[in-house]
């Protein structure tokens, strides 16, 4: 396959793994709205299957689907050219299986990769665990962990970071671990936190996500900490307002786009809270739990949001944080506090 030089530089998120340990799946789901389900269909894959999803994700990641079984040891097979230029090298393992083969696997697949790329993130999925109790799945990723590391500190590999993950198409666990694989791979990072973190307390918002739309990859947060239901209420807001704006928002000849400049969405649940969705980039959404009393300050919280917006364009268009010359350090985006009766000060 002929690969334009510009998507040549993008770096690369690998899936490896056993045969029938779950990637296609994995890819299917995350990056092109499969539903879990619909996998059992799925034929194996036979030759490295590359998918660019730039053109519709904010992730400006490749990500490479190996068959199951490759052979490092096939001259056919460039290392070099292979782990030279991939940022995260995700290794699957079947937790419904039995997984000594694939740690043998993985062995060889991380140390042959570090040899020729040493900063490249190794990525562990622990996948299938839908089919795991809980005491199950712990162990089982004790287990895992232990045995890995052993191997590697056997080989003098000890410098080598495995990560681990626990994760299941069939929930939003395989959404949370891509989140984190993806965000170790943004440079912006610190500063969208920085950002979020800045936006939230100035607005009376509990937790702010920055969302991937398409894949529902979340790219950033505040620093709060993440529980999952926070999150999965924030996914199923995407899904919903994203399926209501297909059937609802295209033109009758399907022109049109479900998600554009326009988008936003205010939705209170029965337990005063709000969930506030708004566009911030053509892939980027800004999703918000907050409390209902917080949200009678709308006024403030979208004054807020527009200044947020405007210092999430910068970071990305010219590639560097808002520089404090340019914004005062104790408030580098100007946003305004909200007094207590409702009105920004
Ligand atoms: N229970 C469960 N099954 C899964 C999960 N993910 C994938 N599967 C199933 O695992 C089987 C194999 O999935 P594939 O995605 O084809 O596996 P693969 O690793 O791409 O396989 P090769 O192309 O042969 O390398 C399918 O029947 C999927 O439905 C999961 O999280 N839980």
């Amino acid at each position: 396959m002929e690969e334009s030089s510009a998507s040549a530089d993008k770096p690369r998120i690998l899936l490896m793994g056993l045969r029938r340990s779950g990637k296609s799946s994995i890819q299917k789901v995350v990056f092109h709205k499969m539903s879990p389900n619909e996998t059992l269909f799925l034929e194996s894959t036979n030759k490295i299957y590359k998918d660019d999803i730039s053109s519709t994700s904010f992730v400006n990641f490749q990500i490479w689907d190996f068959p199951g079984q490759v052979d490092f040891f096939d001259p056919s097979f460039d290392s070099e050219m292979i782990f030279n230029g991939t940022g995260a090298l995700i290794f699957v393992i079947d937790a419904q299986d039995d997984y000594v083969e694939a740690l043998g696997r993985l062995h060889l697949t991380v140390s042959r990769a570090y040899r020729v790329n040493p900063d490249i993130n190794f990525e562990v999925f622990i996948h299938k665990v839908d089919g795991l109790s809980d005491d199950h799945k712990i162990e089982t990723q004790r287990d895992i962990h232990q045995r890995a590391n052993d191997d590697l500190a056997d080989a003098g590999l000890e410098k080598l970071h495995l990560s681990f993950y626990l994760t299941s198409i069939y929930d939003h666990s395989i959404f949370e671990a891509f989140s984190k694989v993806v965000q170790k791979l943004i440079p912006q990072l610190p500063t969208l936190e920085n950002l979020l973190n800045l936006f939230i307390s100035h607005s009376g918002i509990e937790k702010a996500f920055l969302f991937d739309v398409v894949s529902k990859i979340y790219i950033a947060t505040d620093s709060s900490p993440v529980d999952m239901q926070s999150y999965e209420l924030c996914c199923d807001m995407i899904d919903v307002v994203i399926d209501v704006s297909c059937i609802y928002g295209l033109m009758e000849d399907g022109g049109g786009c479900a998600y554009d400049k326009e988008s936003m969405a205010i939705i209170k649940l029965n337990n005063t809270t709000v969930l506030y969705l708004k566009e911030v980039t053509k892939f980027l959404a800004l999703v918000c739990i907050l409390r209902e009393e917080s949200f009678e300050r709308k006024g403030l919280i979208e004054y807020n949001f527009h200044c947020f917006r405007k210092a999430i364009h910068e970071v990305f268009e010219v590639g560097t944080p808002p520089q404090d010359a340019r914004f005062p350090r104790n408030n580098p985006l100007g946003l305004k506090y909200g007094a207590l009766n409702g009105s920004a000060v």
